[in-house]
């Protein structure tokens, strides 16, 4: 699964800091061939601001998670460029992706993907433990802060709420202060209360830390948190929405779901 500590491998680092922290260039992805041919990503090209929150729609099979996917470096495009904080990922060896994934990426994922014999902190900081990096002391406090959960930290997954899991899952995704978090349907399991409490924390570590956040989701009130909802039909970018609304974002899926 992950890399142990101490291991040699070094993402290519660029001097550029400035720009998008990800972006797609002619993104492709062809999976299968013949019968069986799909085409789930047909040339998408888009950037992923700094300090932004973008959430992802689009009908079930449009491709919101292969996009996401390959951006984050955990699929590879068949064709296209992706860019991450400064680094083109094409042509990267597997070692390279995974160190890069680990340094430099943050993933909260439907099913939370806590270790259960691990405590709350200890799933917290086992990003940093497996880089061979000490959590930066201000952060881990402003993290732990915001997913509220102080007087949890020394619990198991499985004396923690559903909810609780998860914003445990997004303060480890946080707490290595990541180029971008990727959050694949991250309320999925939630319920309404729970859902919100993770969206607002998600919210914060964009205003507060300075994070940026990729979110791809089916409910139009999770997409109301971000900054900008990209929409996506049949593998391509079809519309986006900048400062969305539940509302807004509800009547352009009813129009792109009207329109296939
Ligand atoms: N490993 C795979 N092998 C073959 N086809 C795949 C594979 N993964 C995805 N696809 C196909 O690619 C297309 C896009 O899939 P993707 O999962 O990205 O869509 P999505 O918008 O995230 O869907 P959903 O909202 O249902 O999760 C779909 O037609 C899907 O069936």
């Amino acid at each position: 699964m992950c890399r142990a500590a101490g291991t040699t491998t070094v993402v290519p680092v660029t001097t550029t800091t400035t720009g998008p922290a990800a972006s797609a260039e002619e993104l492709t992805k062809v999976y299968g061939s013949g019968d069986s041919r799909v085409v789930a990503l047909d040339a998408v090209s888009v950037d992923f601001h700094s300090g932004r929150f973008t959430a992802i729609m689009g009908p079930s099979g449009s491709g919101k998670s292969t996009l996401m996917h390959c951006v984050a470096g955990l699929d590879t495009p068949t064709g296209g460029r992706v860019r991450l904080g400064g680094v083109d990922l094409t042509g990267l060896a597997d070692d390279e992706l995974t160190a890069l994934r680990r340094d430099r990426v943050g993933f909260v994922f439907q099913a939370f993907n806590l270790l259960p014999t691990l405590t709350a902190w200890e799933n917290i900081t086992l990003p940093l433990d497996l880089a061979g990096r000490r959590p930066d002391p201000r952060l881990a406090e402003t993290v732990i802060e915001a997913v509220g959960l102080a007087d949890r930290l020394h619990h198991r997954p499985a004396q923690l709420s559903g909810g609780q899991q998860q914003r445990v899952a997004c303060a480890r995704a946080l707490v290595t202060g990541p180029e971008v978090v990727f959050a694949d349907e991250p309320t999925g399991a939630l319920d309404s209360r729970a859902s919100a409490d993770l969206l607002a924390l998600l919210r914060r570590g964009v205003d507060e830390l300075g994070g940026t956040v990729v979110m791809v989701t089916h409910e139009p009130a999770a997409a109301a948190y971000a900054d900008r909802v990209l929409f996506l039909a049949d593998g391509r970018l079809v519309d986006e929405l900048d400062g969305p609304t539940a509302e807004r974002v509800l009547d352009r899926m009813k129009s792109l779901e009207g329109a296939l």
